[in-house]
């Protein structure tokens, strides 16, 4: 028997990275979490200490902020300019993979105008990407986390199998909310990504709000399809989507009715609906999930 290191990788997690655009007086926020994990020519280091092959995870943080430097853009490009910077400049590292959360800010309204430079952050989910590259080509994921949805009617949930241990009642009317977190994998590595996640968005939004849902499976297959359908540049999407219960608390013990107005809002434990979306003929995923 012998033991032989397997996969591996490294590389400097969730860098906070704030970015200010100055046009004049008038300023914009970039504020992102950029994480890097490299992997390649690495059994020296785990195996004999020798350090040669091995970019510090210091020095992935500094290239990082040094990028920014010369401004972001979108979020997929920035990955892509470092994922590609990475393996093109070390003999050593043949894949790198950047991971990047935008987190959003909207300008404040100060004195009846929109202010300059005064911002709150947004709750309404947060933008992602994913890169890899593996010095021949790139795979590039979108997505959103995060966003908290709910629709208070056009929800149903019933004809679910019965056994001894089944308390649920069926329901024609209920509240579904959830917080979705989706990510889709683009067919291209150079897009209008800008366009394309807004688009992505605009769509699976669309998708929830007018969709008259049986389960929530059914509602994550029609934001899915939704969004291939509006984004050709898109070959598949993964949703995750927590079902945040909300129940009808009997009011009767208090001599109330409760005509599906006063709900509890459980916080755990929560449904867990996952599922993907895809085109028949979607290209190969490669590594771009893995
Ligand atoms: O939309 C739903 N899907 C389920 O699978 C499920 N299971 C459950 O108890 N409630 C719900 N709701």
């Amino acid at each position: 028997m012998a033991i032989v290191l397997g996969d591996n990788r490294y590389g400097k997690a969730e860098n906070r990275l704030v970015r200010v655009d100055r046009d004049g007086d008038e300023h914009r926020i970039t504020d992102l979490t950029v994480s890097v994990s490299l992997s390649g020519d690495m059994s020296d280091t785990h195996l004999t200490g020798a350090n040669d092959k091995v970019l510090a995870t210091d020095t992935q943080k500094n290239t990082v902020f040094a990028f920014a430097r010369d401004g972001i853009g979108e979020i997929e490009d920035f990955a892509l300019r470092l994922a590609r910077h990475f393996v093109s400049t070390q003999e050593s590292i043949h894949a790198a993979r950047v991971g990047i959360v935008a987190h959003p800010w909207e300008r404040l309204q100060v004195g009846g105008r929109p202010a300059h430079h005064s911002f709150a952050r947004s709750g309404a989910g947060t933008r992602t990407t994913r890169v890899t590259y593996d010095g021949e080509r790139a795979w590039v994921l979108g997505g959103v986390e995060d966003l908290t949805v709910l629709n208070s009617t056009g929800s149903e949930f019933w004809g679910f199998p019965r056994d001894e241990y089944t308390t649920l009642v069926e329901v024609k009317d209920r509240i579904l909310a959830t917080a979705v977190s989706a990510t889709w994998r683009f067919s291209v590595d150079e897009a209008d990504w800008a366009d394309a996640h807004e688009t992505a968005l605009a769509t699976l939004l669309d998708a929830f709000g007018g969709t008259h849902s049986q389960s929530l499976q059914q509602t994550l297959y029609a934001m899915g399809q939704a969004v291939l359908e509006a984004v050709p540049e898109i070959a598949e999407i993964r949703f995750s989507l927590p079902n945040k219960h909300h129940f009808l608390v009997d009011l009767e013990p208090f001599g109330l009715d409760n005509p599906g107005e006063v709900f509890y809002a459980a916080d755990r434990p929560y449904g867990l609906i996952e599922g993907t979306v895809l085109r028949d003929d979607a290209p190969p995923a490669g590594p771009a999930w893995s």
